[in-house]
């Protein structure tokens, strides 16, 4: 399939692809297979207040490779792993979220990302939904007052019940009344929908139908193949008419290719025409 999209901001996510590298080798390595644009999940899933040192090595890489960070997760937890964030989740884990926050985005803002995404975190055994509610959102609101300090928006996701069974937000709709509460709580207006077509087509949504009614909330774009999480190409989506829509809609954002490769990650790109 060669798929040519209006919007050429693709952008490589750099902790599913180019994973077989060392952390400071992969913007390079999206640089040399042609992009100039790089997202990444929180890098230090074991530490949210990494050393300056490692801070600054990154920087540099994103530098020198001529790539700019489009995205950037705050502290999830173990992701990849058993955890899908932080912000919910009470005691060691939201410190270590809010202990993050101000890193992330003073990071983000060295290397002018302007795109923070917050996962909500799983639900807890023995903790009320409502106590872990009211904690995100003091967290989010916390999350967005920072981004917005550096220029940035926060991001909100839905994942797929399917790969997340205790993520609350299973579908852009959990997602976007999140959004609109943060924004309520902040006055900022600075909190975007993270619409990751992949979890949506996981949900079993009409991802047409979501594309359609939500990409004017979306901040940014995530896409993988299904079923399988591979390039575009690989599954059934028909992503030349999923871009197209993305256009009708208004969307000029990122899109992040966050698919696993087949192959090494330097082979994964052939669906694109036209770059
Ligand atoms: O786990 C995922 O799929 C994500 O998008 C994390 O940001």
């Amino acid at each position: 399939m060669e798929v040519s999209f209006r919007n050429t901001e693709f952008d490589v996510n750099l902790s599913i692809l180019f994973t077989e590298l060392p952390l400071l080798a992969r913007p390079a390595a999206a640089a040399a297979a042609g992009f100039t644009k790089v997202e990444l999940w929180w890098p230090w899933p074991d530490d949210p207040e990494p050393p300056e040192a490692e801070l600054a090595a990154l920087r540099d890489a994103l530098d020198a490779a001529g790539t700019r960070l489009t995205a950037l997760n705050f502290y999830a937890g173990r992701l990849p792993g058993p955890d899908r964030g932080a912000a919910s989740v009470p005691g060691e884990e939201s410190a270590r979220f809010r202990a993050n926050v101000d890193v992330a985005a003073g990071f983000a803002a060295s290397v002018g990302c302007r795109a923070l995404n917050a996962l909500y975190g799983n639900r807890v055994d023995g903790v009320a939904p409502g106590v872990q509610d009211a904690l995100a959102l003091e967290n989010l609101a916390y999350a967005a007052r920072a981004a917005d300090r550096v220029g940035a928006i926060l991001l909100i996701e839905a994942l797929n019940a399917a790969e997340s069974p205790s993520y609350p937000l299973t579908d852009a709709a959990s997602a976007v009344e999140i959004v609109d509460k943060v924004d309520a709580a902040t006055g900022l207006g600075n909190a975007r929908l993270l619409l990751d077509l992949y979890h949506v087509a996981m949900g079993g949504a009409d991802v047409r139908e979501v594309v359609d009614r939500y990409a004017g909330r979306a901040g940014h774009v995530q896409i993988a193949d299904v079923p399988g999480r591979g390039a575009p190409g690989t599954g059934a989506l028909d992503f030349a008419d999923l871009f197209s829509r993305l256009d009708a809609a208004g969307y000029d954002g990122p899109v992040g290719l966050e698919y696993r490769a087949d192959g090494p990650s330097a082979n994964a790109f052939g669906w694109l025409a036209g770059r």
